[in-house]
């Protein structure tokens, strides 16, 4: 049976079929995290989402700077247009999201980096500026893939009137959705080309990156619940 065709962003071939399958349960984990149920059915507690955009606001543009350093060390044009691209226009797609989104929830910029944001954050500028050029590829693309696959996701079952409509919107936009298109496909391509061991080490980064996608999640839905237990309010 082909099991992608569960999957809303199909693979572009065997290789990025392969890294997606490799890490199902873990981008299961993603998808159906408690977050993003609370997003979809509208009860995900204002705090938790507080946090959360708070610290995206600082990992978007800190992703931003790891995307244009991985475009000046891109392999093809085709790649290096593609990632210059992505530097800005993806930023200002996040920003467009902000812009609407931190007002509404009451957010200002925050003086500090979460755990997971500087995780995150450290992780992927590391990567770009001292491992190789496919591992950037691989370690950024969580970043685009699994926010789209979550999003059109989490859109199909969520409720009207929902206070989180924009973020659904985002990453469902077909536009958006052109974009990881292409960025799986310089996925696929770089995969197709590598040594086994380079190979491994994508696979590694890629894991990586998507291990802190899910806790980026997860810390903004255990601050609410630390708050919870200082205060002793449930509500
Ligand atoms: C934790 C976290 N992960 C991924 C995204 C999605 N995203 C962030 S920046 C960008 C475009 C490239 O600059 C995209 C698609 C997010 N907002 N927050």
């Amino acid at each position: 049976m082909n099991t992608f065709l569960a999957l809303n962003t199909p693979p572009a071939g065997p290789f990025t079929g392969e890294l997606w399958e490799s890490n199902r349960s873990l981008t299961d984990e993603i998808i159906y995290h408690p977050f993003c149920k609370g997003m979809s059915d509208g009860t995900l507690p204002a705090d938790a989402f507080r946090h959360y955009l708070a610290q995206d606001l600082l990992y978007i543009e800190q992703d931003a700077r790891a995307f244009a350093i991985t475009a000046g060390r891109a392999s093809t044009y085709e790649a290096f247009s593609f990632f210059i691209d992505m530097a800005r226009d993806g930023l200002e797609i996040e920003r467009n999201l902000h812009r609407d989104l931190l007002p509404f929830f009451g957010v200002e910029r925050p003086d500090k980096m979460s755990r997971i944001c500087r995780g995150y954050t450290t992780f992927l500028l590391d990567t770009a500026l001292k491992a190789s050029y496919p591992e950037s590829v691989a370690a950024l693309l969580p970043c685009f893939w699994v926010y789209r696959e979550t999003g059109l996701k989490i859109r199909k079952d969520a409720v009207k009137k929902n206070p989180f409509q924009k973020w659904l919107e985002t990453y469902s936009d077909e536009a958006y959705g052109s974009y990881v298109e292409q960025f799986i496909q310089i996925a696929e391509e770089l995969l197709f080309g590598a040594t086994l061991t380079m190979r491994k080490k994508m696979h590694y980064a890629f894991r990586r990156s998507c291990e802190f996608e899910k806790a980026f999640f997860s810390e903004a839905l255990n601050i609410k619940k630390d708050k919870e237990k200082k205060t002793g309010q449930l509500f």
